[in-house]
């Protein structure tokens, strides 16, 4: 078991700087998660601790040894990625052995270690299968299987379950999230998906263009986020931002009037949760652009001048498209942003 920590690390791709200037402290048998859009240099940040990229400056350990210049593999890291690369003409049994003759794992002790770890993701019995006769879960369950199989200092997960239907990766969430508590093994796990990354992290790295924009615990980054970015990416859907202007004690955007500080003044953008929205109340005067029936919630977006603004309204909510409507904000939950992004107060 083991910490990561990651320096003042840079990666350059000639000009493009692909992750900038990141530190990174990973505690001990934490379960992290990378998330943010697609570029925004998750899987390289990983591929330097797996040791398949080296930095372009700063420092990355794994315990308290430096890995700049160690091989990817002489560092006790397992990885698993979003295509499960088993052999196809081996066996499970046989894929999931691998990692032990790479490591020349006494020969003893394969058979256990093997029975243990397809045990551990439910594969005991589909151990004499090659991986064609297998489903995507299984595979899957197999490829991690062959991760755990020798027990590493890390996990390095990259989008493990994104080949898989959502039913499906439901139910690997919780597998891979009981496993690593079971196996109490330090893990980065990569991810677009911020409900895979609400659901399986101790706490979440948001990036965005190579670099980190907040870490904390799910619910830190959902109730306390840092800047539009991660109010924006965080939510289904996520917050609304309306851009206004504060003056004494009053945010005011067209249709949108909410209090706010006192010290607050000129161009700010508020967000406040579809969840934090009620119908009828006297912050937002609208007209009604789409009701969408889910079954549990019903989502409403009412447009005004400047912008849609989603709401979640309650399942049995219903109103015709174009009437007008008006809605209450929770003001005990209302986002002040700077012009900058950065968040300027609570009201
Ligand atoms: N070998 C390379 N040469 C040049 N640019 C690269 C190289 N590898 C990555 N990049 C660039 O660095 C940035 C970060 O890439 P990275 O693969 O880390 O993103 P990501 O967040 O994992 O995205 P995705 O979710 O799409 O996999 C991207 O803009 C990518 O184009």
């Amino acid at each position: 078991m083991a910490s990561i920590l990651l320096k003042n690390v840079v990666k350059s791709f000639g000009t493009f700087v692909g992750v900038q200037d990141m530190n990174l402290d990973v505690v001990d048998e934490e379960f992290l998660v990378l998330l943010g859009p697609s570029g925004c240099g998750k899987t390289t940040t990983m591929r330097m601790i797996a040791g398949l990229e080296h930095p372009t400056e700063g420092e990355i350990r794994i315990g308290d040894a430096l890995m700049n210049d160690i091989d990817a593999r002489d560092r006790d890291v397992a990885m698993v990625f979003q295509g499960y690369a088993l052999y196809p003409n081996m066996s499970i049994y046989e894929n999931i052995r691998f990692p032990l003759r790479m490591r020349q794992v006494p020969k003893a002790k394969h058979d256990d270690l093997i029975r243990r770890a397809a045990e551990m993701v439910e594969l005991g019995p589909f151990l004499d299968r090659k991986p064609g006769a297998l489903s995507g879960g299984q595979r899957q369950r197999a490829a991690l299987a062959r991760a755990i199989v020798r027990q590493p200092q890390v996990f390095l997960m990259d989008e493990p379950l994104s080949n898989l239907d959502a039913k499906l990766r439901a139910s690997m969430r919780v597998q891979i999230k009981h496993m690593q508590r079971e196996l109490k093994v330090t893990t980065v796990y990569v991810t677009h998906d911020q409900i895979e990354a609400m659901t399986l992290a101790d706490r979440i790295v948001i990036m965005n263009k190579g670099v980190i924009q907040q870490i904390g615990t799910p619910d830190d980054i959902y109730s306390n986020p840092a800047n539009t970015f991660v109010a924006g990416f965080i939510g289904s859907p996520p917050m609304n931002l309306i851009a206004g202007t504060a003056q004494s004690g009053t945010f005011s955007s067209a249709g949108v009037r909410v209090p706010c500080p006192a010290n607050l003044s000129g161009n700010i953008t508020l967000g406040i949760r579809p969840e934090d929205c009620q119908i009828g109340g006297d912050n937002l005067q609208g007209q009604v652009y789409g009701v969408e029936p889910t079954g549990d919630i019903t989502y409403l977006t009412v447009r005004t001048a400047n912008k849609n603004i989603e709401i979640k309204a309650g399942r049995e909510f219903r109103a015709p498209i174009d009437s007008a409507i008006s809605v209450g904000f929770d003001t005990s939950r209302l986002y002040f942003f700077g012009e900058d992004g950065s968040r300027v107060g609570v009201n």
